[in-house]
Parts: C-alpha cells; structure tokens; sequence
C-alpha cells in the first residue's frame, strides 16, 4: 500500500557566503535557495534544494495541485504532470551569466528530489539505488576543492563572514579574506587540503586577466603537484586568448572549463572544438551543453569531453542519464554546483553514486558554507570524498530550528535571487556584468 502526498512545502532560504569572485561579479554576503518539503500519509517526509528566484517559487506553486492528494505509486506521473505543465509557460534559455537562470527545470528538480527521497524511505531503499539502469555504482564520491579569487570584505560594508575568534584551522581564516594572488590561492588551497583532504582543485577564473590566471595555475600545480587541476573562466575568453594563456600550462592540467564561448558569429560548442584541436586539451562545460539537444551538438563537433550535469539543471535522472552516455561513448561525467546547503550535498552525492564508469571529481561549493546546515547531520567530506548513505531516501533529516532560520534570514533581506553585480559594485564604481570581459579587467 503506497501512502498519499499530504502536504507539499515551499520554503526559501537564505545562507551566508564570502566575497568569491566570478565572472557575474563578486558573491554577495548571502546565498539564496529554496527547499521543498513533501510530506506523506505514512509521516515521511522527502526534501529537494534548488536555487530560489520569484519565477521558481511561482513555478513551485504551479505544480502545488499536481502533487498533494497523489498516490506515491505514481510519482513518476506526476513528474511528468508537473514537466507538461513548466512547459506550458514557453521556452527557456540558461542565459548567459555563470548560474542557470531557467525556471522549469530547477523547479521540476526540487520536486522530483522530494519524490525520490520519500519514495526511496518507502521502498527501503537510498536514492542512489533507484537512479538509472544500473543504480548505485560506488559507496563513495569524490569531490574537488573549488577555489576562488576572493575580493577584499573590508573594502564594503556587507556583512561577510569574518574568521572566528579561535578559529578551528587555517580555512576558517583564509575563506573569509581577500585572494587575488598566487600565494593567495594556494594558501586556500592548502587550507581546503588540510580540512577536507582534496586531491583535486579547481579555480573559478574570468576575474584576472588570462595569463594571471594561469600564474595561479603554476602556483597550484608547484603546491600539488598530483592533483587533478583545472581552470573555468566561463567562457569570458577568446579562443586566441585561451590558446595563448593555457597552451603553455597544459600539462598542468587535466581539462580546461569553458575557456571560451560564442565569437565573431561561431557559437561556444564551435569555439570550444577548435580550442581542443588547438590544444589538445580535453574540455568540460556546464554552459554549451546544458540540454540533451545541446549535448547532441557538443558531441557531434567534439567540443566537450566532460559535461558537468549538474542534476539542479538536469535533473536527478537527467544528470544520471548523461553519466549513462558518457560511459558509452567514452566520454567522463561531472557536476557542476552553486552555493548550496547540505540537502543539495546529498542530492549531488547520490546522483554522482549513480553514473557508471570513471566520473570526475564533482564540484561542490560546500566548503565555503560548511558549518552551516539545514539537515541535523550534514554529510562529511573526509579525503576528498562523500560516504554515499545506505539508509533509505536521501538519507538526511531536516533540522526545523536551522530552516526557519534560514528562512528568517532570506526575510530579512531584499534580495530575491543572486545578483553578483551589487557587491562588486564596492570594488568598481558602477560595475556591470559583460560576458566577455572578466571581472576585474575593466580598463
Ligand atoms: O562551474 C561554474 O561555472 C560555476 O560554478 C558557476 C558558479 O556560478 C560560480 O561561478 C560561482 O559560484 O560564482
Ligand atoms: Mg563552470
């Protein structure tokens, strides 16, 4: 007998954040997501994270009456109730800032994460086990340390972290002060290596010039010598400009992200192919192959080699459905993040879990929230890597008192989604966003 969806909560949230530069800006102090909460008449409860805007939560509301009074049993239908229904309000485009900005499939997400989590407490089974053909693939997940060029918190009067009174090790102190350097970037990256024990780093990029950039490469591959290292400028580069910066770093690293997009009438999926016979380096993306049907392009043109399917803008079966395909087409799969709370650190992990064949380290921005929670036991990065749960769903529970108050934070604020042109406006009177022109080369 499967029990019926009760209830169906929307709650936005709100966190904090250090001043990371990227090329939408300079992090606001606080982040901005939304959990939805689906209760069933058996007293479970399943959850899902996403980020929050006023067109996602009206998008939630939208799908409220396909989903309470439901049979779980038919969960999948009412997925496709609720993608049926998204699709009804039109076309969407990620657009072009470093975050997905489309509704649907983030809202379709949060649902479908809900789905999973109670549908999996049902079955007794975790969620990882009931993604995919195959289910789970592996009990842990490696994760990469993703660092960032972070701007000066003093020079504004936003209210950034600041570094404990006793701080607990040197990331407590470093993740809240100005990086722009070298030096700067590996002491965060020594920092995320002695707390978490990464093996891998990526850097966001598109804030410096190129070629400064790939300096703080040389300063990383020094310092790590073994890792896996990449750079991800968002496309904010030429393709002669990303020639020139990372063909003499290439055997530092193991993949270049989005080092160049659309140009002169050639689309990003073009200009990315032609890096890579350029180069020789192999490519990851989370902004030219966002859809199946870009993906189908970027594979036809061999523009990417790792699609970073980020199961917020996928889906959780989506995102496992790439991994699917690169593992038969020989391709590697990955995830993209976005500042999240830990219910998304589970829904990546179980998803990761689930892709068969050699994955990537997925990218998580956890490390600069970490010690904040909504779940009463988020999960742990150790060695670089998740423990995937063997409890049935997603295996968290949600902590009431820590989501109210992330809830009466988002209400505190007049911010309604992520807006990184306001913060970076302390740094450069005026400053806009230009997709082409990284953040603090503005001459
Ligand atoms: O890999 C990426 O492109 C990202 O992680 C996108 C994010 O928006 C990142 O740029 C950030 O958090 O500023
Ligand atoms: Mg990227």
């Amino acid at each position: 007998m499967f029990p019926t969806l009760t209830r169906m909560t929307i709650t936005p949230v709100a966190g904090y954040d250090s001043f990371l530069l990227n090329l939408s800006g300079g992090h606001a102090p606080w982040f901005i997501r939304c959990v939805v909460m689906l209760e069933d008449s058996a007293g479970n409860t399943g959850v899902g994270e996403i980020p929050s805007s006023e067109g996602i939560l009206a998008g939630l509301e939208q799908c409220r009456d396909l989903i309470e009074g439901q049979s779980l049993r038919d969960f999948r239908q009412v997925l496709t109730q609720c993608k049926a229904r998204l699709e009804g309000n039109g076309p969407e485009e990620r657009g072009r800032q470093t975050f997905d900005l489309r509704v649907a499939v983030h809202v379709l997400t949060a649902i479908e994460s809900a789905l999973f989590d109670l549908y999996g407490q049902h079955v007794e089974l975790p969620v990882a086990d009931l993604l995919g053909r195959l289910g789970r693939q592996r009990d842990e997940v490696e994760a990469l340390g993703y660092l960032f060029l972070l701007g000066d918190p003093d020079k504004t009067d936003l209210p950034y972290p600041k570094p404990p009174e006793s701080p607990r090790d040197d990331w407590d102190v470093v993740r809240c002060q100005e990086a722009l350097t070298p030096e700067a970037v590996v002491r965060l990256a020594k920092a995320a290596h002695a707390r978490y024990g990464f093996k891998d780093f990526k850097l966001k990029g598109g804030v410096l010039s190129p070629e400064a950039e790939a300096d703080c490469i040389r300063a990383l591959y020094e310092a790590f010598p073994d890792a896996r290292l990449t750079l991800d400028p968002n496309g904010a580069w030429t393709l002669d400009q990303a020639v020139k910066a990372l063909n003499p770093i290439k055997h530092m690293l193991s993949y270049a992200e989005d080092p160049c997009g659309q140009e002169r009438g050639y689309s990003g999926r073009e200009t990315m192919a032609e890096f890579k016979r350029r180069t020789g380096l192999p490519t990851a993306t989370n902004m030219i192959a966002t859809d199946f049907k870009q993906l189908q392009f970027a594979v036809a043109l061999n523009a990417v080699d790792i699609p970073l399917a980020d199961c917020h803008f996928w889906t959780m079966q989506g995102a496992v459905m790439v991994g699917e395909l690169c593992n038969e087409w020989g391709m590697t799969w990955g995830s993209h993040s976005n500042n999240h709370f830990d219910i998304s650190l589970a829904m990546m992990t179980h998803v990761a879990a689930a892709c068969p064949g050699e994955i990537t380290a997925i990218d998580t921005h956890w490390i600069w929230q970490d010690g904040q929670r909504l779940t009463t036991e988020p999960f742990r990065i150790k060695g670089g890597r998740i423990s995937v749960p063997t409890t049935p769903g997603l295996g968290i529970t949600i902590d009431k008192a820590q989501l109210e108050a992330a809830n009466r934070l988002y209400h505190s604020l007049e911010v309604r989604q992520r807006d990184d042109a306001m913060a970076m406006q302390y740094l450069i009177d005026g400053w806009q966003f230009d997709p082409r022109r990284p953040t603090l080369v503005r001459d």
